[in-house]
């Protein structure tokens, strides 16, 4: 589990489309530099969100320096790590630990989606950034005011445009400096992370409603059944 606070702006040192060693385990693999900062406590098989993409660490050097990943067929369908090269810049952080205040949401490092900047305007000295998603079914976790993880970033919705599948998030200037989509133009790709909190609560309405409709004696089984009575009766007479 992450908090979407980003802690460390990581380069890409190495990307192989086959890795034949042990730690690149017969897949694609990639290995970051520049990020010695959160190496300090690594170990084998620590997770580190790497563009809002959860990875596991399979080799590091003995300096703790730069770090390796595999990347497997599920996440380069589902997120834009399959577009990353040699010196591309990468949002980093660590799984969360006891004592990290939650500055940020919960971020699971599950992407869901890609989405691509539309629109890009400066306001004062923040950025407002407007993205439309490549798999619209998304859309419908993300509302006004909510959280969203963009490449890991936790970031607040500020406008939602059900229509065109597009939505905005404002940047201010201290999150410009620690992360990388300032570098980015119109047209590049982001990797989304929707709140959870509206998955849960789709999936448990969606169960409840289910088991409601399965038992004669749910409050949703004897609503229908008064009103169709109700009808039925105003019908007959
Ligand atoms: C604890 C954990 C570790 C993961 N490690 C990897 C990994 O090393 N490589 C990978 O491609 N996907 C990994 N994933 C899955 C990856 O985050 C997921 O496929 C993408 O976020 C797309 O949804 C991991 C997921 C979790 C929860
Ligand atoms: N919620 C917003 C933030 N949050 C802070 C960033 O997540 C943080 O600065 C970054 O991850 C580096 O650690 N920042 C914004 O600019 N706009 C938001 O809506």
């Amino acid at each position: 589990m992450f908090t979407g606070l980003v802690e460390q702006i990581g380069t890409v040192l190495e990307y192989k489309d086959q890795d034949t060693s042990a730690s690149g385990g017969n897949g694609v693999s990639m290995t970051i530099g520049d990020c010695a900062s959160i190496l300090t406590d690594v170990h084998l098989g620590d997770s580190i969100c790497t563009n809002g993409v959860c990875l596991t660490v399979t080799e590091f050097n003995e300096e703790q320096t730069q770090f390796k990943v595999g990347i497997a067929p599920e996440t380069l369908r589902r997120s834009n790590l399959g577009d990353l090269k040699v010196d591309s810049k990468v949002n980093l952080e660590r799984a969360v630990n006891s004592e990290v205040r939650m500055g940020g949401h919960v971020v699971q490092g599950h992407v869901d989606t890609v989405a691509e900047i539309t629109k890009r305007v400066p306001d004062g000295n923040a950025i407002t950034f407007t993205f439309q998603l490549r798999d619209k079914e998304y859309m419908s976790y993300i509302v006004e005011k909510g959280f969203i993880a963009i490449d890991g970033t936790s970031l607040t919705v500020t406008d939602v445009n059900y229509d065109t599948s597009e939505f905005s998030i404002m940047m201010v200037s201290y999150t410009q400096a620690k992360v990388i989509m300032p570098s980015k133009k119109e047209g590049a790709t982001v990797n989304i992370e929707v709140d959870l909190t509206g998955k849960l609560i789709e999936k448990q309405i969606e169960i409840n409603l289910a088991n409601q409709i399965e038992n004669e004696n749910s409050a949703l089984s004897k609503l229908i059944s008064s009103i169709v009575d109700k009808k039925l009766s105003q019908l007959s007479k």
